[in-house]
Order: C-alpha cells, then structure tokens, then sequence
C-alpha cells in the first residue's frame, strides 16, 4: 500500500516520525535502565518484555508502571511521591548510561527516508521520550541529519496524545497541516494524529502495549515503511 495513495497519488508534504518502536528499538536499553532503577530500590526487576509493554506515554508514565509492576499504574494504588521522585532520578541517571547501547534502527527507516528527502518532505520527530535522551538517541543512530525539527515529551507541557507537540512541529516546519502525515507505532499515536486531524501510518513491529494495532483506526498499517514506497 504505497503511501501516495492517501493524497491522489501525491507524496504528502510533511511527515512527522514517532520516535521508540517506530524509528529505533530502544526497548532493550530502557528496559535495562527500569532493571537497573528496580535493582538499586531493592525491587524485583521487570524483564524486557514487560518494560516494551510499558513504553510509549514518556518517562514518567514508565517509572509509574515498573514501580506498580503493571501496565494500568493508577490500579496498583497510588505512588508515595517520595519513592516516585526518587524512582525518575534514578531511571534518568541510568537511562543516560543505557540510551543508544543496544538500540538499533529499523528495517526499511532508512530506505523510507530516503525516499521522502528526495521527494521533498520535510521530516519531523516527535516523541514522548524526554529531550534528554532524544538528540543524542538520534545522534547515535546516524539519524539526527533527516530531521527538521524534534518535538520531545518535555518540549510543551503536554504530550501524544495530545495534538499540540504535533501543531508544534508543524508551525516549527512552516507545514500546511492538511499535507501532512503522522507515522507511529501505538494507540498513542493514532489518537495524537487524529486529535490533530492527521492521517496516520502505523507500524506493526514497535510498542503498542503488548495489543495489535490493525484495529484501532490507521489509514495504514504497515510491518515496514519499506512497503509504503
Ligand atoms: O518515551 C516514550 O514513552 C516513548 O516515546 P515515543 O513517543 O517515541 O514512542
Ligand atoms: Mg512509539
């Protein structure tokens, strides 16, 4: 399914990249960073697995799940914001030694944005992963040179799903919002882009809970930007 099809045959303008589970595998490094924030407050550690379950609403939604051991945090009880503080400082000290160590692009990433610089398309990112962590995740992967603009989970006061990191990233781009496209990997995704009126392409392969994203109203769902071209 090629993605011209969404705009009569038209590359859109615009496209702007989910970052964890769309672009990069960064589920390995976060994961060790949450087992290494577990293991130094005396807790069980969660395993790969799990942590890939949790990623996808930014660091702190992350560190609420690994200290509630479960995915819909608010239902272990709620956090004593001592332990939750202390949580986040150690996750981010450790997430900063993990980030980029195991984390491997994507197949077909590169070979997409190749595709959409020569066709034109200005290319943006934006993530719910803190601005800490984004620029230099990028760097690491050989990635930062496609993009315009970052919008990280900390650059406004909200994030995916709500529309305004993706405003953001289009006003920063000079975009015309009816030209552009929303390519991610969750729910979290899916509901930013159309919050924002976009038309979004979602991947198989990233975070989406542990839950299939073929169901959850994507134009288009893809297991590799590859077949988008
Ligand atoms: O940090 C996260 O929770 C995930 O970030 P993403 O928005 O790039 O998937
Ligand atoms: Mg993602």
């Amino acid at each position: 399914m090629k993605l011209t099809e969404l705009f009569d045959g038209q590359w859109p303008q615009t496209l702007l990249f989910d970052l964890d589970g769309t672009l990069v595998d960064s589920a390995a490094d976060l994961a060790a960073a949450v087992d290494q924030m577990l293991t130094e407050m005396g807790r069980p550690t969660a395993g790969a697995e799990r942590v890939r379950q949790w990623v996808g609403n930014g660091a702190a939604v992350l560190v609420q799940r690994a200290l509630a051991g479960r995915h819909d945090h608010e239902a272990g009880g709620p956090l004593d914001e001592a332990t939750y503080r202390q949580a986040l400082d150690r996750f981010f000290t450790a997430y900063a030694e993990h980030n980029g160590r195991h984390a491997t692009v994507f197949e077909g990433v590169e070979a997409f944005l190749t595709a959409a610089r020569e066709q034109g398309c200005k290319l943006a990112v934006v993530t719910n992963k803190p601005s800490a962590f984004t620029g230099d995740l990028l760097e690491q992967m050989g990635l930062d040179h496609w993009f315009e603009v970052t919008v990280s989970g900390d650059t406004l006061t909200v994030k995916k799903p709500d529309p305004a990191p993706l405003h953001h990233a289009l006003e920063a781009l000079g975009a015309d919002p009816a030209r552009a496209v929303m390519v991610g990997d969750s729910i979290t995704d899916i509901r930013a882009a159309r919050n924002a009126g976009l038309p979004v392409v979602a991947v198989r392969y990233g975070y989406n809970h542990g839950e299939a994203i073929d169901t959850l109203g994507a134009e288009r769902v893809v297991d590799s930007l590859a077949e988008l071209l």
